[in-house]
């Protein structure tokens, strides 16, 4: 796998951390990653069984890329929390000599219509803290517009586009809220900012803000619950989003294995 660092340079990635919010979506995407790797190459934090991280070999599959070696954490819910999460990871393996050299959020989302219904995948193409910044008489301001920090990541470009393409998302900006839309008002507020967002959620910007503190590319890959838009419970589908992100994830060892080809 080669990924593009914020260098610019190419460089080869063997060892990615996938950041989830919650423990249901970090198993579904160690159970894709086990499907596609050789065992012991998917750790999860909190430790899961054996049984359920070293599926895919035994299941007669063959590994797609057997250099790649993944943990997949889950650190809880919002931004900050997925901050302080990602921040520790990547020191503590830092620390021990073994660095992560890619990072990836994940989990489920909102899906702005119509390019992500619920089901679909959505991929980065920037990773956007859509409410950090202040509301003024003239409407909001994001945080870098005030002057302070930045309000947007970017992921590698071709390897964004290359993930999105092998696992038919939608491709374009990611929205992380700390507040979920619940009003069509809202939501069309958001798209109006941010054109072309494909997803909601709550936690990307918090993941890249890490990777970037610690100079490791960051992609964010969301599949899709519900509709960004009026309140709904009734319409969430989370089972349908957890079942596709598996399947995501076990897609993307073999696009990762493809990009150090073409590295
Ligand atoms: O109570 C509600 O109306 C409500 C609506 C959507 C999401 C929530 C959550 O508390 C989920 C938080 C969790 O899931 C991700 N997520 C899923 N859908 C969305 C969304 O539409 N907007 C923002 N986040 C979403 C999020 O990343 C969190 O990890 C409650």
């Amino acid at each position: 796998m080669a990924v593009e660092p914020m260098s610019g340079t190419t460089a080869p990635a063997r060892r990615l951390l996938v950041v989830t919010a919650v423990a249901a979506e970090r198993d579904a995407v160690a159970a894709g990653l086990a499907a596609a790797l050789p065992p012991d190459a998917v750790a999860t934090a909190p430790p899961l069984p054996a049984a359920v991280v070293g599926a895919g070999a035994e299941n007669g599959q063959r590994p797609a890329a057997p250099a790649l070696r993944a943990t997949v954490l889950a650190g809880g819910v919002g931004p900050a929390a997925a901050a302080a999460a990602t921040a520790a990871a990547l020191a503590r393996a830092q620390a021990a000599g073994d660095p992560y050299d890619l990072v990836v959020g994940a989990g489920i989302a909102g899906g702005f219509a119509p390019a992500a219904p619920v089901g679909a995948v959505a991929v980065a193409s920037a990773i956007t803290a859509a409410d950090l910044g202040a509301q003024t008489p003239d409407g909001f301001v994001p945080v870098a517009e005030l002057g302070f920090g930045t309000s947007r990541h970017l992921p590698p470009p071709r390897l964004g586009r290359a993930v999105a393409d092998a696992l038919a998302a939608a491709y374009g900006p990611v929205l992380t809220v700390s507040t979920v839309t619940g009003s069509a008002e809202r939501a069309a507020e958001l798209a109006g900012r941010h054109p072309g967002a494909v997803a909601e959620a709550m936690e990307g910007f918090g993941v890249a803000e890490a990777a970037a503190a610690a100079g490791v590319p960051v992609l964010e890959i969301r599949t899709v619950s519900n509709a960004v838009g009026p309140r709904d419970r009734a319409a969430w589908r989370i089972g349908e989003a957890l079942a596709a992100l598996t399947a995501a994830f076990g897609g993307l060892p073999a696009v990762l294995e493809g990009e150090a080809h073409h590295g």
